[in-house]
């Protein structure tokens, strides 16, 4: 049987009721809204703090914000390249990646990497459901190259979203379905190409009209001379973020590129949280202070 609240326990009683009802401003003005949550490869550091990632997407759902979840997976894929014996190399922080590599990324990503989180999603009832950009024609991919030291370099089947059908996304999301994207898409030819997971979360979140893309990396979020932690940016504009991104290092380049492009695109914030923290997105989404890094339009 459940302990009712005594005397003694009400202090800590009232603070979760305070908790609760701290966070009402912000379901209110969320609810009913899209987030896309970008979970890194580098957060997805334990099983409980896994578990605390799909509870709090559960949770989004279940207070009638749309959450899409984009995830990552760049230390899983090195570590399969690495038992497999075949070299993992980035340049300009994405992966070179030959038709023998592409094939481990969506392998990882998409039977691995995907296949967890939405498991322990559904652990909470029939909610998650997973995706890659090749199903339903989720992204369409055109091949970019790496940028090192000013210049293109070609790094093999790696793309860029050119074209998002959202109604791919837009059907789960109105049946109640929290959809759970894997990064690979196919080309105009129908060749597979290795999407950065964070330049695919902010593609999609434009196309999806997020108000929110929030990407869980593993720092605290952007810092102006990293790894000062002192110089961490609580918030800044797509102005000043464009002109920090030059100065900025191998991973945290897509991620403000993302960020950066999310909010030209028109989504109203785009946050760096740290996902080694539990539940770090409901710190971020729910309280007044906010966590992490927020880039706005203005
Ligand atoms: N200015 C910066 N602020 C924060 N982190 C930075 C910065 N420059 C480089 N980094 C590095 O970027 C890393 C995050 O990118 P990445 O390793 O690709 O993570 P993820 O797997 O979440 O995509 C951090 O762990 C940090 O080492
Ligand atoms: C082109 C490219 O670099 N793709 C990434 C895709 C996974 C990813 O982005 O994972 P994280 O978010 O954990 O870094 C890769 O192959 O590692």
């Amino acid at each position: 049987m459940r302990g009712r609240i005594n005397g003694r326990d009400l202090g800590i009683a009232l603070g979760k009721a305070n908790t609760l009802i701290e966070a009402l401003p912000w379901l209110e003005r969320f609810s009913g809204s899209t987030l896309v949550v970008k979970y890194g490869g580098n957060a997805m550091i334990d099983n409980e703090l896994k578990r605390a990632f799909a509870a709090d997407m559960v949770f989004l759902r279940h207070v009638g914000i749309k959450p899409v979840v984009v995830h990552g997976g760049g230390p899983q894929i090195s570590a399969m390249l690495k038992r497999l014996g075949i070299a993992s190399e980035f340049k300009g922080g994405l992966r070179v990646t030959t038709p023998e590599t592409a094939d481990v990324v969506r392998m990882v990503l998409v039977g691995q990497v995907g296949r967890e989180l939405v498991g322990l999603m559904n652990e909470h009832g029939p909610h998650a459901v997973g995706m890659s950009g090749e199903d339903a024609g989720l992204f369409t991919a055109v091949r970019r190259p790496a940028i090192v030291d000013g210049a293109p370099v070609d790094i093999g089947q790696v793309g860029d979203v050119e074209h998002v059908n959202i109604s791919a996304v837009a059907d789960l999301i109105a049946a109640g379905r929290i959809p759970v994207v894997s990064t690979v898409a196919p080309d105009a030819d129908g060749v597979l190409h290795n999407l950065n997971a964070d330049t695919a979360a902010g593609a999609l979140a434009v196309a999806l009209r997020a108000r929110k893309l929030v990407v869980l990396t593993d720092v605290e979020g952007l810092y102006r001379n990293y790894p000062d932690p002192e110089s961490l940016i609580a918030q800044l504009t797509a102005d000043e973020l464009a002109e920090l991104l030059p100065s900025l290092e191998a991973g945290m380049v897509p991620k403000m590129e993302a960020c950066l492009r999310a909010v030209k695109g028109g989504v109203p914030a785009a946050h760096v949280v740290d996902g080694r923290v539990p539940h770090s997105l409901l710190l971020e989404v729910f309280t007044s202070e906010g966590f992490g890094t927020m880039v706005v339009a203005q």
